[in-house]
C-alpha cells in the first residue's frame, strides 16, 4: 500500500501532501490542504491532537510539533486500523511526515510477544535445564531449572556469561579443583568439536546427569541437562534384578551362564577349572515339615555357610530351589576341586539352627572339569549335573566327579523320572493284590497292595524299578497317597473280613498329614480300620525314629493293624519289635528261599516264629513257592503264608472272582516246580 506524505515548513503550514496522507488518517475534505496550519489539521483531525503513546512518551503529535525539534514515532489507531506516523525534523526547521498502515505489521508483532511469552513460560517449567551458548561460548539464554541444577548464582545467569565462568564456579564451588567434573569435560569437547553429543555423567555428588548438546547454525550450540539418577538407579536395580535371586542375593541362573561362557572363552595356557553342582539333601522335607519361611531361612543360612567356603576366585549362584552351583577357577588338579567339596558337605552336614529349631540337612555335589568334561557353559554344566545324579544315587551327602560312563546310565534314569511324573498325571498306574492264607486253614485272610506301572513304551515296569526312583525324587509321597486310597476303596468292596495290606515309605512318614491321610482314606471308602494293615520296613524306624513311633501309635490307636515287612534284612529288626507292638511280622522271602538248604535260615525262621507266638504276634512267610516251602513253614508254626504257590498279585477283577468262589486254593499238581512271575 502506498505510503502517506506531507511536508511542513518552518510555520508548520502545509507545503506538501498526497492523497494517501489524507485517506490514511481518515482526514475530512479539506482537513489537509496546501497552507493549512498543523493547529489547524489537529483541530479537524482529532487524532492528531490526542496524547498518543508514543516512543517512550505520552503526548500529542501536535504538541511534538510545536514544543520539539526531535524524530517522533507513533502508533496510532485509527477505526481499528494501526497506522504509524513518523516526523522527522527537517534542517530548515520544518517537518517531513510520513504515514503508514501498519496493521498486518502489528498483528505479527503482536503474535511474536505472545509466542515469546509462552516460550519463556515453556523454559521456565521444563524440568530439564536448558542452556543456549553463542558462537563465542557466551551464554545467551538458560532456563531456571539450569540454574538449579548446577546452583548457579544469578550473576552467572546473565545472558553474555561466557562459558569459563561458569566452570570455574563449578570447579571451585565444593569440588576440589583437581576433580573436575565430568560434565564439562562432555560440554566442552562438543562444543568445541562443534559436535552433537548425548552422555550420561556422574557428578561430584553423585547425581546422574543426561546431557544432549546439539549445535546451531550460528556457531553456538543449545544443550539440554536431564537429572537421570533415579531412573538410572531403577534401571540397574532391574538390571541386578535379572541377574539375580532375590531371596539369597546370590547371581541366578542367566547371570552364572553368562560369567561361565566369559570365563571358559578367555581360559588360557591349559588352566582347568571345576564346576560344582550342589543340591541339598532332605530340604524338600524340611521346607515340608516346617513351613516355607523356616525353609526361606535355611537356604540363607545354607547360602552363608557355602559362601564361607569359597576361596579365592570361587564364585556361587543359585539355580533355583535348592540348588547352588559353584565355579571354582582355578582347579590345576582335582585335589582342589575335591577338598573344596569336602568343606562344602562337610559345612552343610553340621546342625542349621533356624530360630531356635534344630534342622538337619545334607549336600550331594556332582564335579565337572572344564575344559576336560566340556568347554562350553552348557556342556560343563550338563555334566556336573550328571555327576550330581550319580552322587545322590551313591547316598548323598557326598560328591563325584563326572565320568563320561555315567552319562548314558543317567540319561535313561532322568527319562524314567520324567516319565515317572507323568504317569501320575496319566493314570498309568493299577493295584495288583497278591492274596495272604491262613497256614491252617488256607482260607484267604487278607491280599497284599502291589503297585503296577504301565509304562505306554516299555510295558509294565517293575516296582524293583521304580519304586526306589520314586522314593529318591519324593515322587513316593503322593504315590503313596494314591495306593493307599485306591487299596481302601478297593477293600471296601470285599465280602467279610478280609484285609488289605499296604506298604508306607519312609519318606512318607516324614510328612506331618500321615495321620490325615490314613483317617481320610478310611472315611471316604468306608473301610473298617481293623481291615487296613500298613506295611513297613525297619528303615522307617532309622531316622528321626521318635516321629515315625508317635505316628505309627496314632495310626494303630485309630484300629489299623502294623506289620514289619522283609523281617530279618536289617540289622535291627529284633530290636525295633521292644519298642512298637506291631500287629504281624513277615519274614523276608530270602529266608524262605533257602529253607530246605540252609540250617541258619531254618533257625531263624523258628526263631522269629516262636518270638512272634510269645508276644501273640502273626508271623507271615513270604515268598512261600513250593509245597516243601510249605510243609517247613506251617512245622515251624508260621500263622500266615504269602507266595506265588497261592498266587501272584493279580488285578483287581481277578480278586474279586477269587473271593467269589472263596474256597480255599487247590494247589496244583506241580507244587514242588517253583513258579516264575
Ligand atoms: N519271587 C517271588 N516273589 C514273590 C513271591 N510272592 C510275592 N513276591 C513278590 O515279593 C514282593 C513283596 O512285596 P514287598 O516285599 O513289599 O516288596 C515290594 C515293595 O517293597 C515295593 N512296592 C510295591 N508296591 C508298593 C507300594 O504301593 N508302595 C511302596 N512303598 N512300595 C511298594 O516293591 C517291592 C516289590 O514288589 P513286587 O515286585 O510286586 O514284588 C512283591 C511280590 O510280587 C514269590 O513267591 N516269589
Amino acid at each position: 500500500m502506498q505510503q502517506g506524505v506531507m511536508l511542513l515548513d518552518a510555520d508548520l503550514r502545509v507545503v506538501i501532501f498526497n492523497d494517501q496522507m489524507g485517506k490514511l488518517l481518515q482526514a475530512p475534505k479539506g482537513a489537509i490542504e496546501f497552507g493549512v496550519s498543523a493547529t489547524r489539521m489537529a483541530a479537524q483531525i482529532p487524532i492528531l491532537g490526542q496524547s498518543q503513546q508514543a516512543d517512550n512518551n505520552q503526548e500529542s503529535w501536535l504538541t511534538h510539533l510545536l514544543t520539539r525539534s526531535t524524530l517522533l514515532r507513533q502508533e496510532i489507531s485509527v477505526s481499528g486500523r494501526i497506522v504509524s506516523l513518523t516526523s522527522t525534523p527537517v534542517d530548515d526547521g520544518g517537518w517531513l511526515i510520513g504515514c503508514d498502515d501498519i496493521s498486518a505489521l502489528a498483528s505479527i508483532k503482536k503474535d511474536l510477544a505472545d509466542q515469546n511469552r509462552r516460550f519463556d513460560a515453556a523454559l521456565a517449567n521444563m524440568p530439564h535445564g536448558l542452556c543456549m551458548f553463542d558462537a563465542e561460548k557466551k551464554l545467551l539464554l538458560c532456563n531456571a531449572a539450569y540454574c538449579r541444577l548446577y546452583e548457579l548464582p544469578e550473576s552467572l545467569t546473565r545472558p553474555g556469561t561466557p562459558l569459563w565462568q561458569i566452570l570455574d564456579y563449578r570447579q571451585t564451588a565444593g569440588n576440589a579443583p583437581a576433580q573436575r567434573e565430568a560434565y564439562f569435560d562432555v560440554v566442552v569437547e562438543a562444543a568445541l568439536k562443534g559436535s552433537a553429543a548425548s552422555e550420561n555423567v556422574v557428578l561430584m555428588d553423585g547425581r546422574v546427569i543426561k546431557i544432549t548438546h546439539n549445535p546451531m547454525d550460528n556457531g553456538g550450540y543449545v544443550a539440554t541437562h536431564e537429572d537421570v539418577t533415579e531412573s538410572v538407579r531403577a534401571e540397574e536395580q532391574i538390571k541386578h534384578m535379572a541377574g539375580h535371586d532375590p531371596l539369597t542375593g546370590l547371581p541366578n541362573r542367566t547371570l552364572l551362564r553368562d560369567k561361565l561362557e566369559k570365563e571358559l572363552s578367555f581360559r588360557s595356557g591349559g588352566k582347568r577349572s571345576a564346576l560344582l553342582c550342589l543340591d541339598l539333601d532332605h530340604f524338600k522335607e524340611a521346607n515340608d515339615t516346617l513351613g516355607h519361611a523356616v525353609g526361606d531361612l535355611l537356604l540363607k543360612a545354607v547360602t552363608d555357610r557355602l559362601k564361607n567356603c569359597l576361596a579365592e576366585g570361587d564364585s556361587i549362584a543359585r539355580l533355583g530351589g535348592d540348588e547352588f552351583v559353584i565355579f571354582h577357577g582355578d582347579a590345576r588338579t582335582n585335589e582342589t576341586a575335591s577338598a573344596l567339596a569336602q568343606r562344602l558337605v562337610d559345612a552343610i552336614g553340621e546342625m542349621f539352627d533356624i530360630e531356635g529349631q534344630p534342622v538337619h540337612i545334607g549336600v550331594s555335589i556332582g564335579i565337572a572339569i572344564a575344559p576336560d568334561d566340556g568347554d562350553t557353559a552348557d556342556s560343563v554344566l550338563r555334566n556336573a549335573d550328571t555327576a550330581l545324579y550319580k552322587a545322590k544315587s551313591n547316598g548323598r551327602s557326598t560328591y563325584c566327579f563326572f565320568e563320561p560312563a555315567m552319562d548314558a546310565g543317567i540319561q535313561q534314569r532322568r527319562k524314567l523320572e520324567i516319565d515317572l511324573r507323568q504317569a501320575i498325571a496319566g493314570n498309568q498306574f493299577e493295584i495288583y493284590y497278591q492274596p495272604q492264607v491262613n497256614a491252617g486253614t488256607e482260607e484267604i485272610v487278607g491280599f497284599e497292595a502291589l503297585l503296577r506301572w504301565h509304562h505306554p513304551e516299555r510295558g509294565l515296569v517293575s516296582p524293583a524299578e521304580f519304586i526306589p526312583l520314586a522314593e529318591e525324587t519324593g515322587l513316593i509321597v503322593p504315590l503313596g497317597e494314591w495306593v493307599l486310597r485306591r487299596a481302601c476303596k478297593d477293600a471296601a468292596n470285599w465280602p467279610g473280613d478280609v484285609r488289605v495290606a499296604v506298604n508306607l515309605s519312609p519318606l512318607q512318614f516324614r510328612s506331618p498329614s500321615l495321620t490325615h491321610i490314613v483317617i481320610s482314606a478310611l472315611a471316604d471308602s468306608g473301610l473298617s480300620a481293623f481291615r487296613l494293615e500298613l506295611e513297613i520296613t525297619e528303615s522307617v524306624l532309622l531316622t528321626d525314629s521318635e516321629t515315625a513311633l508317635a505316628t505309627l501309635h496314632h495310626i494303630r490307636g485309630l484300629g489299623v493293624r502294623i506289620a514289619m515287612d522283609d523281617f530279618g534284612t536289617g540289622y535291627s529288626s529284633l530290636s525295633y519289635l521292644r519298642l512298637f507292638p506291631f500287629d504281624k511280622i513277615k519274614i523276608d522271602q530270602s529266608f524262605i528261599r533257602e529253607l530246605g538248604e540252609s540250617k541258619d535260615c531254618a533257625a531263624i525262621v523258628k526263631a522269629v516264629v516262636d518270638l512272634g507266638s510269645s508276644l501273640g504276634i502273626t508271623t507271615t512267610a513270604e515268598g512261600v513257592e513250593t509245597t516243601n516251602q510249605l510243609d517247613r513253614v506251617r512245622e515251624h508254626g508260621c500263622t500266615e503264608i504269602q507266595g506265588y504257590f497261592f498266587g501272584k498279585p493279580l488285578p483287581l477283577s481277578h480278586v474279586e472272582k477269587l473271593l467269589l468262589e472263596r474256597s480255599p486254593p487247590s494247589p496244583a499238581d506241580h507244587r514242588d516246580e517253583p513258579v516264575r512271575p
